[in-house]
């Protein structure tokens, strides 16, 4: 099994190879809190991050773009008091590429250093 953290995201374009059932049954397991959501028919990987405070929540918010920015790969988050929605999945392909498991992956991790 490939551990889904230290991976990079690839260039992604429409001709992009969507994630297979067969990989996501391989590959969920590392990110155990993330449901599969559909979206007006898309797939898309979404989870709910608690924070003591809006201010935890908008720093988290920051972390995960940075990470966005640096793997080429961006999600939809939507901060509020105490919580951060993450949405992940790609809009080239309107659907689930592997770098959206891969930037779950890193999500958690990035939340793990809030927990602390
Ligand atoms: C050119 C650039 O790499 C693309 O537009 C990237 C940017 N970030 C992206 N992020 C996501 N989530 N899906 C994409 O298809 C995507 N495409």
């Amino acid at each position: 099994m490939e551990t889904l953290l230290p991976q990079t995201c690839a260039p992604c374009s429409g001709d992009s190879p969507p994630i297979t059932k067969a990989e996501i049954a391989e590959l969920k397991p590392q990110i155990p809190d993330w449901k599969i959501i559909d979206e007006n028919g898309e797939a898309r990987l979404q989870h709910v991050y608690k924070f003591p405070d809006f201010q935890k929540a908008l720093a988290f918010t920051q972390q995960v773009g940075e990470e966005a920015e640096k793997q080429g790969h961006h999600p939809a988050l939507l901060t509020e008091w105490g919580k951060v929605t993450v949405t992940w999945w790609t809009h080239a392909i309107e659907g689930l590429h592997r770098n959206d498991f891969i930037m779950a992956a890193k999500t958690d991790a990035i939340a793990a250093e809030f927990a602390e």
